[in-house]
């Protein structure tokens, strides 16, 4: 279990050709979701984009993004313990769905088959591991992303749209496993969406764009 944090938006602006397209000050706290809307190119992606720390050079950013006080500003991507959830599961074709979750284990995990077997039982898909993740069904494909995403320890969550390509009940389902499960581990939570029951159902705040 990863210690509780805290993710810090400190007087964040991001600007784009001398306009100001971005500003959030906010502080997201241990198993909070904080819900980012607004009309589209109003800046969202763009705002995670910078969380995340892979924000295009055409934009001009300032502020600061703190994980419990530590300043992330300056970090590479790679560095921020950030996971990341989008709209498309992004599974690796090459990889069983086993092959999958495995590779969200940080590469000290001892017990790394019965990790894998247990985080299958908890998705619901035990007897799945072997199989290519093409054959699984878009929630079940779903599914297996949120947990490579949980084993991978992230410090904090970005979550881009990420029920967007499920249909009503699998939504509604989808959105129930990510929202627990984000608040059992504690993890502060940035999500973007245009759908107002997302938001509901996330339970935290909600900032305009
Ligand atoms: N790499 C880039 N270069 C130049 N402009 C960009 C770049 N990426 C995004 N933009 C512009 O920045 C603005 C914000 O884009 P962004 O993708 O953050 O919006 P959004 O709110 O996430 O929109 P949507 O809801 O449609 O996903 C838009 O005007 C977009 O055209």
């Amino acid at each position: 279990m990863t210690e509780h944090q805290t993710l810090t938006l400190q007087e964040i602006r991001i600007a784009l050709a001398g306009k100001t397209l971005v500003e959030v000050d906010a502080r997201i706290a241990p198993g909070e979701v904080l819900t980012v809307m607004g009309p589209s190119g109003s800046g969202k992606s763009t705002l995670l984009a910078l969380v995340a720390g892979f924000l295009a050079p055409v934009f001009h950013a300032s502020g600061r993004v703190l994980l419990n006080g530590f300043d992330l500003t300056g970090l590479p991507a790679e560095q921020r313990g950030i996971g990341l959830l989008f709209q498309d599961p992004l599974l690796f074709p090459h990889l069983s769905v086993a092959g999958n979750l495995r590779f969200g284990l940080p590469r000290a995990t001892r017990d790394r088959t019965a990790r894998v077997e247990q985080a299958l039982a908890q998705i619901g898909l035990t007897g799945f591991g072997d199989r290519d993740p093409s054959t699984l069904s878009g929630g079940q494909q779903s599914r297996v992303a949120l947990m490579r995403l949980l084993l991978s320890a992230p410090r904090a969550v970005l979550l881009d749209e990420p029920f967007s390509n499920l249909d009503t009940h699998r939504r509604r389902e989808m959105r129930q496993l990510v929202f627990d499960r984000l608040r059992e581990a504690g993890l502060p939570s940035l999500l973007v969406t245009h759908d107002r029951e997302d938001a509901e159902a996330a339970g935290g705040r909600v900032i305009e764009l």
